[in-house]
């Protein structure tokens, strides 16, 4: 039987990729997209969409629920909108698997109480490009022997969040194994605001926005005499595809929320 999905953000560049990804996928069935705004019936009526795609289009998660029943929601939307979704799809007794970065603890603890009490698969990743996972889980290692880190994300001058979900996700796995220590010199003062970037227990993040890149990062790690860089490189949005599609298989497996794919590869 085809996993039923309903995709959140279908004009966007990371949904638009979704949408072609599901529609392909021999074990699943595109039963709807969710935008906010009334952009047409269909898929098809968006120019960006071949005329085949005659998957109705929803303003109203609860409509969208009603009339197609999925099994799955796929969210690809923005840091304003994804609590809102997640929370009503398992409300709904749907699956979310949240691509969209910008939650806060508070949001992620509630979200993840709430999964628990539906007994319901939830998978928020901030970022589904295994190259990605591989880049923080040796990060995670390396900071056991060296922890002076400092992380550079840089990414699409549209991007809404800073730091990156990835960024932020990188630090906490770095922070689970890292002794806390306040990096650079402790008399060090910005003569310009944020020239050291943000402070995540000590170690810095910085975000560089550019038009011209996609997704990239780089982690640094000092040591006496020595640098190590571990560094990735989304080069378009392809990259993120296999984990989307390896996510709705996982969460109809599971019942209760991940964070980061690093817990289920
Ligand atoms: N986890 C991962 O691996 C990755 C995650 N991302 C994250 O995915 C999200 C989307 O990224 P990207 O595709 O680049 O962004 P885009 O801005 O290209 O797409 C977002 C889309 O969502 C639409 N949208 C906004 N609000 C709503 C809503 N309430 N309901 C339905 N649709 C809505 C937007 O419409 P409009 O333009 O009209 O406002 C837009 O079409 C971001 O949070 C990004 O950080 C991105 C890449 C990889
Ligand atoms: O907005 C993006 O583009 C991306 N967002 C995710 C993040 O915030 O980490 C994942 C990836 O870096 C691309």
């Amino acid at each position: 039987m085809s996993i039923r999905v309903a995709i959140a953000g279908p004009r966007g560049k990371m949904g638009a990729e979704a949408v072609h990804t599901v529609m392909k996928h021999d074990k699943m069935e595109l039963v709807a997209v969710l935008d906010y705004k009334e952009v047409g019936a269909t898929l098809a009526d968006l120019p960006m969409f071949p005329a085949s795609y005659t998957v109705p289009i929803f303003t109203d998660m609860h409509e969208l629920v009603e009339v197609t029943a999925p099994d799955v929601l796929v969210d690809l939307t923005n840091p304003h909108a994804v609590y809102k979704h997640t929370k009503e799809a398992l409300n709904l007794s749907v699956r979310p698997v949240i691509g969209t970065t910008g939650f806060t603890d508070a949001q992620l603890e509630e979200l993840s109480a709430l999964a628990k009490e539906k007994e319901l698969g939830c998978i928020i990743a901030p970022n589904f490009a295994i190259g990605a996972i591989l880049m923080m889980k040796f990060a995670k290692e390396a900071a056991k022997y060296l922890p002076d880190v400092e992380i550079i994300e840089m990414h699409h001058d549209q991007k809404l969040d800073a730091p990156s979900g990835t960024g932020v996700k990188t630090a906490q796995m770095i922070q689970e194994v890292r002794a806390q220590k306040a990096q650079g010199h402790p008399e060090e003062k910005e003569t310009l605001e944020g020239a050291r970037g943000a402070d995540f227990d000590g170690m810095r993040i910085h975000s560089v926005r550019l038009p011209g890149l996609v997704a990239h990062q780089q982690v640094l790690f000092g040591g006496d005499g020595q640098l190590l860089t571990i560094r990735h490189d989304s080069l378009n949005r392809n990259s993120f595809m296999s984990g989307v599609a390896f996510c709705v298989e996982e969460v109809m497996k599971m019942d209760q929320l991940v964070y980061g794919l690093e817990n289920i590869i």
